[in-house]
């Protein structure tokens, strides 16, 4: 599996940055944290748009920068895609002549997409003729997405692609970065400071804290981390990697997952479509005895792994594994203390609230 490696430090007034990744040279890496933590200076410096003194950049076995023996690719010169958060599109061009802009800085027997497939996977293909002051915001940034995968890069860098949209726009776009995950098999590196979206797109994620890395690992386990206050806020939580398994009554369909079963309102995927689910810490109560009057369709067996505070004062977060999936917990500190509620024990999880992310 090839690697996306990166030692950087960089120093300003007031800001230090320090930083040594390897990154996993597939899937969506997200590079999450608060602002000014250091996100867009780390994917910068990827680019090469800024140089860290002494710095290493390496994609596989091609060296970007290693300023120990003099190396440093100009940033036109790496193999890579940068899509900014504002659609930065040549206004004069048609859609077309953007996304061939991009195909055109590659030989053909290099091209690794096909311009057609690229523009109907991004939804582009009945927008060609139009001019960009003539498309939404949204299709604006899916105009230049596309653009940035036509020029064949080894590696595409997204820096809050969706910043600039309104909430219905970022909604109508996630779809179109779901599918460029599962069409193309390009490793990205994208900013958010969006739980949310990181939980939507990602397989990795980077945790940067004041220039730090404070954690990085799969987005199951991070998520799932207890250790780590702050990082995630009221938005902690867990996702599920689910199949959809069947429809049932009552306009419900069950969704498995590598430890049980999910219910959910009933869902119009095929059966055996994998379904990715959110459940929010604050969304899941737990019980010492299998809970018989309750409204909660979803109660589920699981084993206490770990305990920790919250940054909320007067609040606990409960850790669990149900089968080999970690569930998160935010329950308060006396609820905790008075159920006795520790590491290694079996209790029952009532999950309130289980958001599709599909
Ligand atoms: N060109 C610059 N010159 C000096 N300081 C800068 C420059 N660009 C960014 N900084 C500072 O470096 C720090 C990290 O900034 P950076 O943009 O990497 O953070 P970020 O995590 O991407 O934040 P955001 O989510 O707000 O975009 C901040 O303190 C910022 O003020």
């Amino acid at each position: 599996m090839s690697t996306i490696r990166a030692r950087l430090n960089i120093e300003r007034d007031g800001f230090s940055l320090a930083v040594d990744l390897a990154l996993p040279g597939q899937g969506v890496t997200a590079l999450f944290g608060h602002s000014g933590a250091g996100k867009t200076t780390v994917l910068r410096a990827i680019a090469g748009l800024e140089r860290a003194p002494g710095g290493f950049v390496a994609f596989d076995d091609d060296t970007w920068q290693d300023e120990a023996r003099g190396v440093f690719v100009p940033p036109h010169c790496r193999a890579l895609g940068y899509v900014f958060q504002e659609a930065s599109l040549f206004p004069h061009l048609s859609v077309r002549a953007n996304l061939e802009f991009g195909q055109k800085r590659v030989p053909a027997r290099e091209r690794r997409f096909d311009l057609a497939q690229v523009a109907e996977l991004f939804g582009l293909s009945e927008l060609l003729a139009r001019r960009p002051q003539h498309l939404s915001g949204g299709e604006r940034q899916r105009a230049a997405i596309a653009r940035a995968l036509l020029a064949s890069p080894r590696l595409l860098l997204m820096d809050e692609p969706l910043a600039s949209l309104d909430l219905q726009r970022k909604r109508e776009i996630l779809p179109y970065l779901e599918r460029m995950h599962d069409a193309l098999s390009i490793p990205i590196i994208y900013v958010s400071h969006s739980a949310d979206e990181v939980a939507r797109l990602a397989d990795h994620i980077v945790l940067l804290q004041a220039g730090r890395v404070a954690a990085s690992g799969t987005l199951t386990e991070t998520l799932a981390r207890t250790d780590l206050p702050g990082a995630f806020g009221d938005d902690a939580g867990v996702v599920f990697e689910t199949v959809l398994a069947a429809h049932e009554e009552d306009e419900l369909s069950r969704l498995t997952f590598d430890g049980g079963s999910l219910y959910v309102a009933r869902r119009r995927e095929a059966l055996g479509s994998r379904l990715r689910c959110r459940i929010h810490a604050r969304d899941v109560s737990l019980a010492l005895e299998r809970p018989r009057a309750t409204s909660i369709v979803n109660v589920l067996p699981a084993l206490v792994t770990a305990t920790a505070a919250t940054d909320t004062p007067g609040h606990a977060l409960v850790q669990m594994r149900i089968g080999s999936a970690p569930l998160l917990a935010r329950i308060t500190e006396r609820s905790r203390r008075e159920l006795g509620i520790v590491a290694g024990m079996q209790v029952w999880a009532q999950v309130k609230g289980v958001a599709l992310l599909n």
